[in-house]
């Protein structure tokens, strides 16, 4: 909870915003702990860790050990996160994007089988209540006439369903993203 409260405000302060804001507006309010357990494949070449997905969440704080086999997406390839003894993953979620209006764009990933293992990680995912009613939408002081609004206010709640009616990998963001025409309906 305190990487997280600190990360927040780095990233308040990178939106050019008091340091306080996403703390204030709940951001960092709930982290819930999942943890994986990756066994040794003897033919990782036929299935896959985890499957390609970006996170359902304001950010995520990942350990993992030594084995290694996370990926992200970058740049139409995908790069290695090498694990580094004592350090951490930091990747940005889902939610992030409404709520910057896509200034903080989040991060595709995935995690590869081994021959190495077992692996073992623990994301540590910064939310709300699953069920919370508050309002996601970009931040008011992010638009402006030159930067409108790319997506349509929506709570924490209805997010959730859509993403779960969908799944892992599919874009829940696509949803609520303004359409051209949405201003005049
Ligand atoms: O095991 C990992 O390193 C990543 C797991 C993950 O992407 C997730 O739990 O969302
Ligand atoms: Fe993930």
């Amino acid at each position: 909870m305190e990487i997280g409260k600190l990360l927040f405000e780095l990233l308040s302060e990178a939106l050019g915003l008091n340091p306080n804001y996403l703390n204030d507006i709940g951001c960092s309010e709930g982290v819930s702990l999942v943890c994986h357990y990756y066994p040794p494949c003897p033919q990782p070449n036929l299935t896959i860790g985890t499957s390609e997905h970006t996170d359902n969440d304001f950010i995520t704080v990942l350990y993992q050990d030594h084995v290694g086999g996370l990926q992200i997406r970058y740049e139409n390839s995908w790069v290695e996160v090498a694990p580094v003894d004592g350090a951490l993953v930091v990747n940005i979620g889902d939610l992030m994007q409404p709520t910057t209006n896509d200034k903080f764009k989040s991060v595709k990933h995935r995690v590869v089988a081994k021959k190495e293992g077992p692996r073992v990680s623990v994301a540590g995912f910064f939310s709300k209540f699953p069920l919370s009613t508050s309002k996601l939408a970009p931040i008011e002081e992010l638009i402006s006439e030159e930067n409108p609004a790319v997506y349509r206010e929506t709570t924490i709640r209805d997010f959730n369903i859509q993403f779960r009616s969908k799944g892992l990998g599919t874009t829940t963001l696509e949803h609520f993203k303004i359409k051209p025409g949405d201003a005049d309906a």
